[in-house]
Order: C-alpha cells, then sequence, then structure tokens
C-alpha cells in the first residue's frame, strides 16, 4: 500500500466537503477518484498534497504519517501533482516551467551558489539535461525554448506533467489531466500514463470526469458523493453499483 487515507473529514465553516473517507492505493496502481462536481475531489487532493490541514483524519505515505505536513516536504516525500485548470509561468519557457521542478532537488550550498562553484556548474548542466530527457521522454522537447502557454492545451498539460516528473516522484495526481483535449489526444495521453507508471516506477491518482478514459485506465476507482465514499473497486462493479448510478447517472452512460 503505497497511499492510506484513514477517516478524513475537511470542513469549510458550515460546508463538510469529506466526510470520514477512508481508503487506499496500491504501488503501481492507476486509482481513479471520480464523482459529481462539488463531491470533495479537488479538497481530497489538497489534503494529500498538504495544501490544505484536515478537520479529522490521517493521511500515511508508504506507511508514514504525512498529515498537517508542509506542501513542500509532502514534494520532497514523493508526491507531485497536476492542477485542474493548468497553472505554468506564461512568461517562461517549456524549459524554465520544468526546470523550476528540479530546482527543489538542487542542493547546492550557498557558497557554492554565491561564487558559482564548479559543482555549481556541473549540477546545473545536469539538472538541465534531466529535463530536457522529460521533455524527449513526454514529446515536447522541441518545444522547450517557446513560452509554456504558446503551445496546444494538450501540450501544456504535458509541460505540467514533465514539471511534476521532475520531481521524481512516487505518487503522481493528476487533476482532470483529459480536460479540453480531443479524442485523440486522451487516447495518446492514456497510453502515455501507462508508460509513465512503468517508465518511472510511479503510482497514479487522478481525478477525471471522462468515464471512458477511466474504464481504460484505472485498475480501481473511489466514488465520492457529498464528501463520502460511495464506492471504492473495480469500475465494471462501479458502473452497476445502485449508489453509484443514481449520484453520477450521466457521465456513466458513456463508460
Ligand atoms: N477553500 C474552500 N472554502 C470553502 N469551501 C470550499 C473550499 N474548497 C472547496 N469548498 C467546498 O467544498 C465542496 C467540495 O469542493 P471540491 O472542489 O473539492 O469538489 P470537486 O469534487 O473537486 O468538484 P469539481 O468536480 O467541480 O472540481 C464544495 O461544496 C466546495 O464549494
Amino acid at each position: 500500500m503505497i497511499l492510506e487515507i484513514k477517516n478524513i473529514t475537511k470542513s469549510f465553516g458550515g460546508v463538510v466537503a469529506i466526510n470520514d473517507t477512508s481508503f487506499h492505493i496500491n504501488k503501481n496502481e492507476i486509482f481513479g477518484l471520480i464523482g459529481p462536481n462539488g463531491a470533495g475531489k479537488t479538497t481530497l487532493f489538497n489534503i494529500i498534497t498538504g495544501n490544505y490541514k484536515p478537520t479529522m483524519g490521517e493521511v500515511f505515505l508508504n506507511g508514514k504519517k504525512i498529515t498537517n505536513t508542509k506542501n513542500y516536504k509532502i514534494v520532497q516525500e514523493g508526491i507531485a501533482r497536476t492542477f485542474q485548470n493548468i497553472r505554468l509561468f506564461s512568461s517562461m519557457s517549456v524549459l524554465d516551467n520544468v526546470l523550476i521542478g528540479l530546482d527543489n532537488k538542487a542542493n547546492y550550498s550557498y557558497l557554492e551558489t554565491m561564487f558559482r562553484l564548479p559543482r555549481y556548474f556541473s549540477k546545473e548542466k545536469q539538472i538541465k539535461q534531466k529535463a530536457i530527457e522529460i521533455l524527449e521522454f513526454l514529446g515536447i522537447d522541441k518545444y522547450k525554448d517557446e513560452l509554456a502557454t504558446s503551445l496546444s492545451y494538450g501540450n501544456q498539460r504535458k509541460v505540467e506533467i514533465a514539471r511534476a516528473l521532475a520531481t521524481n516522484p512516487i505518487l503522481l495526481l493528476l487533476d482532470e489531466p483529459a480536460a479540453g483535449m480531443n479524442p485523440q489526444e486522451t487516447k495518446e495521453l492514456a497510453e502515455l500514463l501507462f508508460t509513465i507508471r512503468d517508465k518511472f516506477d510511479i503510482t497514479i491518482l487522478l481525478i477525471e470526469h471522462d468515464m471512458k478514459f477511466v474504464n481504460h485506465l484505472c485498475d480501481r476507482v473511489m466514488v465520492l458523493d457529498y464528501g463520502k465514499t460511495i464506492f471504492e473497486g473495480h469500475i465494471e462493479d462501479a458502473i452497476k453499483d445502485e449508489e453509484v448510478i443514481k449520484a453520477y447517472l450521466g457521465d456513466f452512460k458513456h463508460a
């Protein structure tokens, strides 16, 4: 088990966004978090990544408690994410957007940075090389010097994934990765995520509304409704589940 969510509750004033939710994700699984709008999916992501403190409950990564750990420390522990609304630095190149993810791991001393000692330059070179390799892997290295926001929507999503991969995660959280993509891009993304899991030995947790995509990709899913877990298991069983159908009928028709 790589991630364990134990009895998490999150309230915003009177709104209970997550209501005593528990689930776990196994190593190398691709796990889907699904549910209607406002069900609490993004809130759960924000708790896992340390952006929100839960009102109650605990989060474990590889058996280590990470509840209430600061966001940057959670990145160092091995959790990376992408956002529902793409968050790239618009005035920076594709490469620089990815380097921002890698800087976190650079680790040279103040003196080495100040005086630009040899180790600083060789480390810089290594870091840049690694970023370029990730861009190559994602097939977007030819855009490395272009402004990130000048790329197509699908490629901007890839830049976000590249930046997340640059932090060497063991668990990758993707918030609606297929949103805004055409059917061809969605198909390619699914294949890419399988390859990412295998090549980088990564576990993937994703939020997605595209049920066809989820069906093709996810080993297991968890369905949230009004902050409560109403289903955890295989998607074939989710589609037949009475409670899931009631909460989420429209979207399952396309699975
Ligand atoms: N920072 C916040 N302050 C107050 N309420 C919030 C906050 N974040 C989320 N909520 C509320 O918590 C509930 C769950 O929202 P959340 O964004 O997690 O749902 P979601 O399942 O991700 O929805 P969507 O699919 O539309 O992104 C909603 O009622 C939302 O209004």
